[in-house]
């Protein structure tokens, strides 16, 4: 038998990490999710080498993996971040990451998130609406204030991805339509508690095609000349995330075909790039450990139940995700042909896979791992069927440590009361 490297990509490099798994999953229990410090590290910083040549700052978009430990591990690489609320924003600072790096997105934020933010002094609102732009300004002021503000345009392109993740199209809800910046950029310098800074934009999530991008920027750097004819000073170009990963087939761009792309069109512009990379930085960095607990050969198929269920990991059943699931123990001589299952956890519901139609050689009690899981896992995990939220784990060579410990049912239970009424 051998023990396959918990890291283990499609690639077929094989990870430095040498934890045993079966070893941590006993200590710890399943489900659970399992991040690598060193592969966090290294997509950060292939991010920071390939945009070198120009000043840039990476806010690592925070909604893609939010426990305070990743956040630090950037933190201490120099990362900036992208939030996506108030919650998340107590999240960045309590990992110890200055606020004038924060980037703060999202089409509704609260009057309580406004002062939040704007108490902590963070780099920029990215302010998506008219509406918005008012309101962050009245608030600014009653604080005696000035918010630092750019719009998040909206460029019109099709960032040929899943529709629930694509942002750039006209029919989204994100973003200022980019025929209207202008007029708005015009309006936002004549309110006294703003300060133009810069100009957001993102199109999508999971992007394995560079065109949009390219497209993309060539919109907004017109805009920005426009800008600079209307004497509106900028001083950064905030271009979003949305580089995607490689979950089955998919050949995403590398990163630094990714960057070079960008800097092609940049030349010597004189502003600060700002990217918002999420799920190319956690996604490899992360695996979710399950146990299988009964095999069920159906009529028609046969299902492999494990103990992590949509609430832990709800990729599958949100979009139809296909994440790679694999034993964690491979025998070298196997006994037997490996079987076609569904995946599923115990959640009542018919969507409630981790995958479908996958030819496996497992046993009860064997550990699964679902690779691809550092982004989108945990941070979109619920407490569904009254379901404790499973523990994470960070790992750094042969060192690991529990960095969110499971819930309980009491912890579910604490914030409710029996009525009285
Ligand atoms: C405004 C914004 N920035 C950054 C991201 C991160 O995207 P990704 O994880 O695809 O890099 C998202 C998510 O789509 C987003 O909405
Ligand atoms: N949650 C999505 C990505 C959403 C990006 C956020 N704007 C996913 O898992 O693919």
């Amino acid at each position: 038998m051998t023990l396959n490297a918990p890291f283990s990509y499609q690639n077929g490099m094989l990870h430095a990490e040498a934890v045993n798994l079966e070893h941590l999953a006993d200590q710890v229990g399943t489900p659970c999710f399992v991040y690598s410090k060193q592969r966090l590290q290294d997509n950060w910083w292939a991010f920071d080498r390939a945009l070198q040549p120009i000043p840039h700052l990476i806010c690592y978009a925070v909604k893609a993996n939010s426990n305070i430990a990743v956040l630090s591990i950037l933190a201490q690489l120099g990362s900036g971040f992208d939030i996506v609320s108030g919650g998340e924003l107590t999240r960045v600072l309590t990992a110890g990451a200055p606020a004038n790096k924060i980037v703060f997105s999202g089409v509704g934020k609260s009057i309580a998130e406004m002062k939040q933010a704007l108490e902590a002094n963070i780099l920029c609102f990215n302010v998506e609406s008219e509406a918005e732009l008012t309101r962050l300004n009245q608030v600014a002021g009653e604080m005696g204030l000035k918010a630092r503000i750019s719009l998040r345009v909206n460029p019109d392109v099709d960032a040929r991805t899943h529709p629930y993740i694509s942002t750039g199209l006209k029919q989204n809800k994100f973003g200022i339509a980019i025929t209207e910046a202008p007029s708005l950029y015009a309006k936002a310098q004549q309110l006294p508690h703003l300060e133009i800074t810069g100009v957001d934009c993102h199109i999508g999530s999971q992007l394995l095609d560079l065109a949009p991008f390219a497209d993309a920027l060539q919109r907004i750097l017109q805009l920005v000349k426009q800008l600079e004819q209307q004497k509106i000073q900028l001083h950064h170009i905030d271009f979003g995330g949305g580089l995607g990963v490689r979950y089955r087939e998919e050949e995403p761009p590398e990163i630094v075909d990714y960057a070079n792309v960008l800097l092609e069109q940049w030349q010597n512009l004189p502003y600060t790039l700002l990217l918002e990379p999420g799920r190319a930085i956690a996604a490899d960095a992360g695996i979710l450990l399950t146990r299988v607990e009964f095999l069920k050969n159906g009529e028609a198929k046969n299902f492999a139940i494990v103990d992590a269920a949509m609430n832990d990991l709800i990729r599958p059943a949100l979009y139809g995700a296909w994440q790679r699931i694999e034993p964690v123990f491979v025998a070298d001589t196997p006994s037997a042909d490996p079987l076609c299952y569904d995946i599923v956890g115990p959640v009542c519901e018919t969507g409630d896979f981790l995958g479908k139609d996958r030819y496996l050689r497992v046993n009860e009690g064997d550990l699964l791992a679902v690779h691809q899981a550092g982004a989108y896992g945990f941070a979109m995990s619920s407490n569904y069927n009254t379901r404790g939220r499973a523990a994470e784990i960070l790992v750094s060579g042969h060192q690991w440590q529990c960095v969110r410990r499971r819930e309980t049912v009491e912890d579910l239970l604490a914030l409710e009361s029996i009525a009285t009424i």
